[in-house]
């Protein structure tokens, strides 16, 4: 299967935080493609990836860098494909250089911004932007959601029956 979304990183040291992103598509059998494309250190390569891109048959970029993080508006100014900013977080500042980095586009180019080192919601944003176009998709996402709500229902009972066994008695108000 030909890739339908790109994940690049500035840096292969942003690895095992843009990984979450590949294995959340890989949960949904999306495919994809890695690379290292800096803004900073390959400009021409990168301009080149961005310019190419939907051509190749990319329908969504994610992107992740830190520090002064470039990468994700400058592939945004180079592409009409939706690109998912992914703020990693460095040594110094918390991720707070990158995050704002990425997040403070001027408009006409946006970066859909995720958390820092928010990599697993990047790829599921981008799950949700193939499944737009895509009812099977959308069927598994959905599926996707309800499994998440069965999961947060069970961690309130397992709470409830922990806290009111250790009291003794009810609070009311549980099922
Ligand atoms: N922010 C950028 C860009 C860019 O925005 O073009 N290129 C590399 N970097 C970031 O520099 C950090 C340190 O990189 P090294 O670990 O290679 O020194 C990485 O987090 C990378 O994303």
């Amino acid at each position: 299967m030909s890739p339908v979304i790109g994940i690049v990183m500035g840096s292969d040291s942003d690895w095992p935080v843009m990984e979450g992103a590949a294995k959340a598509l890989d949960e949904f059998e999306i495919a994809y493609e890695v690379d290292v494309v800096s803004a900073h250190r390959m400009p021409r390569e990168m301009i080149a990836y961005g310019e190419q891109a939907a051509e190749r048959g990319l329908k969504a970029i994610i992107a992740g860098a830190g520090g002064a993080a470039h990468l994700p508006g400058m592939l945004a100014s180079v592409t009409p494909l939706p690109v998912i900013g992914v703020p990693v977080p460095l040594k110094y500042l918390d991720g707070m250089d990158s995050l704002l980095s990425i997040v403070q586009m001027p408009a006409g180019v946006p970066v859909a911004t995720v958390s820092v080192a928010g990599a697993r919601n990047a790829g599921l944003l981008a799950v949700r932007m193939l499944a737009a176009h895509d009812e099977e998709l959308r069927h598994r996402m959905t599926d996707f959601l309800q499994d998440l709500n069965d999961q947060a229902t069970e961690k309130g009972k397992r709470l409830r029956a922990k806290v009111e066994g250790a009291a003794g008695f009810g609070f009311g108000g549980g099922k």
